[in-house]
Formats: C-alpha cells, structure tokens, sequence
C-alpha cells in the first residue's frame, strides 16, 4: 500500500491521474491495449478532470465501468452511465467501453459484463470509497468472497444518505433499492488499484480503512492486502489518521 497525500482535492486528482497514465501507457507498450475500470462519484471529479488531459493513446484503452443503480433513466442527474459519458468519454477516443446499464435485462447485462471483464486481465481499476467505506457498491457487511465479476447488490441507508447529502437524490426513497455492482473479488483481481479519495466527508472512512482490521464492515479495508494499491488523499479526508498514528 502507498498513501499520497496532497494539499488540495485538485493536486491529488492531478498526481493520481499522472500515474494512471503511466501505468496505462505502461501497459499499452507491454500488450498494445490496456484495459481500465473507472469509478464514478463526486470523490472522481478532479482526477477525471485531469486524466482526460493526459497523453495516452485512448484509442487502445478497453475501459469498463464500476457500477451502476438498477432501474435510473440514463437521463437522470445521479445516473453514473450520463456521468461516465460527460466526464469522461466525451473527452477522449476510446478503444472500447463497457458501461453498466442499469435499464437493461439485468440478466443479460450480468452475462454481458462478466463474459467481456473476463477475457483479459484488468490493468487498472480507480476504486472510489464511499462514506461508508465501501468500494463500488459493495456496502457493509460486503461479501468478500463471491466470485461472480458483476452481481447484483442491494443499496444500505448508509449509502442512500451519502447520495441524498450529496444532492444527487431529494429523499432516500428517490434512491434506487439495488445496483449493478463490481464485486470484490473482480476488483482484488485488477493488476493495479488507485483510489482517489479527497474532501472531510471521506475522514472517518479513511482513518477506518487504515486502522481497522480487514473486515467485511469496513469494505475498503481488504484493498490493503493487494499489492499495488495507491490511495490518493488531500489534507481533509486525511485528517484524522493523525488522530491515532
Ligand atoms: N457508485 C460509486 C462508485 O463508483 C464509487 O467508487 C464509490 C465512492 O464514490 P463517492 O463517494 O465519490 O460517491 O461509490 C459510489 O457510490
């Protein structure tokens, strides 16, 4: 595990999309593609900012996207197929990608997304934490163990207030029960993880992921037993590892 930590939520999207690319460019030359999942989320706003500006050669990255609710219209301000579209693939030539839909039959989507992700190993996965330190929608308790790539997952409060705090829903009822998840494991798997992980909401969780055990209630927690992963953090959301280190 390396833990960078910046002054501004911008340097350390900044730096996290620098080594991105240098990992992706890093794989283009070894393999001639490289194959990237991408995470959503007001925590992704800056290093995706950045990383659309970097020079890498977009048309030989296969990217894949984290998750996604079941049942949002891809017009709807939450829905992370329109926020991936915006932020992301606007902005650059992309080889290929996968987005989760979650209007889809979900069956098929599942079968889809897990017969693509498993072709070829993933080269890099930015893997958000969320307040509740869950990594992609796999809220505590989080299965640590299931094997399937994409599953379905059903939303905890803890989660559905993170989004409705954020702004992105009026109420907890306008959240959607279940998602579309990544699941542990598939993520375990990604050759490298970076997570960018900015802002004072993100405090508890962090100092959490870091002092705790591996634990299934702390989900982010078990990225600390694989061996390239990156977290990128500001001087707000590191605040209280202070507090105990
Ligand atoms: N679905 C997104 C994930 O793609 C993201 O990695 C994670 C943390 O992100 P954030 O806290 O910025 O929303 O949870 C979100 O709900």
């Amino acid at each position: 595990m390396k833990i960078h930590i910046f002054e501004s939520a911008d340097q350390s999207g900044l730096e996290a999309a620098r080594e991105s690319a240098r990992i992706i460019n890093e794989a283009i030359a070894v393999n001639g593609t490289a194959r990237i999942v991408l995470s959503t989320g007001a925590s992704q706003f800056e290093f995706l900012e950045h990383v659309v500006k970097m020079d890498i050669a977009w048309e030989k990255v296969e990217m894949f996207h984290l998750d996604e609710y079941i049942g949002l219209p891809v017009e709807h301000p939450a829905s992370f197929r329109k926020y991936l579209k915006e932020r992301f693939l606007q902005h650059v030539n992309i080889g290929t990608f996968w987005l989760v839909d979650g209007e889809g039959d979900t069956n098929e989507v599942l079968d889809h997304l897990n017969r693509e992700i498993s072709k070829a190993p993933v080269d890099l996965a930015l893997i958000g934490i969320g307040e509740n330190a869950h990594i992609a929608f796999n809220d505590p308790p989080a299965d640590f163990e299931d094997e399937r790539p994409f599953k379905v997952v059903d939303l905890s409060d803890t989660c559905k207030m993170q989004q409705v705090g954020e702004g992105w829903f009026a109420t907890m009822e306008d959240v959607p029960k279940q998602a579309i998840s990544m699941s542990v494991q598939q993520i375990l798997k990604s050759r490298n993880i970076i997570s960018v992980v900015p802002r004072q909401s993100k405090a508890r969780a962090i100092q959490d992921t870091l002092k705790n055990e591996v634990d299934v209630n702390t989900p982010a927690t078990i990225m600390k037993t694989h061996a390239n992963w990156s977290l990128y953090l500001d001087k707000q959301s590191s605040s209280l590892i202070y507090a105990w280190c």
